[in-house]
């Protein structure tokens, strides 16, 4: 069985889209977390918000300790999941963590914020949270990959990495 993949990152950065992307090339499974989040709760992610964050994060870091347990799957994680060590924590259990890194400038191009909350006001708040999380990121990663370029491409990086064909590319292990 081999480790899992998990993408992390701002929101916006191509993690569900990527993720989607290696699921169909390398056969695994698939999960988002928002998208497991709403189908177990019956709820948005912005209802759950509107509940609390705090409440959303509770439910987000129970979901983190059961997709945990799954194996052969690409996991697609909340922009927020390293705002709790625990999750990553739980995830590298059985997983090998890329850091997701897209410019933020990039991001603001075509992030669609009506189911992103946090970026309810207007996509500036995206600076705010590179500011804050950028370091969480960074030290949560096994690998960083750079996302400025076609995501068939950084698929590519990925799965070499994945499979320990070491081949070059971007992606680089991350000395922290
Ligand atoms: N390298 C890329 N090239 C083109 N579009 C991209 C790239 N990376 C991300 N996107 C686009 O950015 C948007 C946000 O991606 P998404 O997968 O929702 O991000 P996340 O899950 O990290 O929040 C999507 O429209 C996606 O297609
Ligand atoms: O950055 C965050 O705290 C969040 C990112 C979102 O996922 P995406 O990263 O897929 O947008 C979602 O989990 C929620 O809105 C909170
Ligand atoms: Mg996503």
């Amino acid at each position: 069985m081999g480790k899992n993949i998990i993408l992390i990152g701002l929101p916006g950065a191509g993690k569900t889209t990527l993720g989607k992307l290696l699921s169909n090339i390398i056969g695994y499974r698939f999960i988002d977390s928002d998208a497991f989040i709403e189908e177990k709760t019956g709820k948005s992610i912005t209802d759950l918000f509107q509940i609390g964050e705090d409440y959303f994060r509770n439910i987000e870091s129970d979901a983190y300790k059961e997709i945990a347990d799954f194996e052969d799957t690409i996991v697609s994680t909340g922009g927020g999941v390293v705002k709790r060590n625990e999750n990553i924590v739980a995830l590298k259990q059985n997983g090998t963590v890329y850091y997701i890194d897209r410019a933020v400038e990039d991001i603001t191009h075509d992030i669609e914020v009506s189911h992103r909350p946090l970026l309810k006001d207007g996509f500036e708040r995206i600076y705010a949270l590179k500011a804050e999380r950028e370091a969480l990121y960074q030290d949560a990663a096994d690998f960083v990959v750079k996302n400025d370029k076609p995501l068939e491409e950084l698929a590519a990086e990925i799965i070499a990495h994945h499979i320990g064909a070491g081949k070059e590319g971007e992606a680089h292990d991350n000395p922290q």
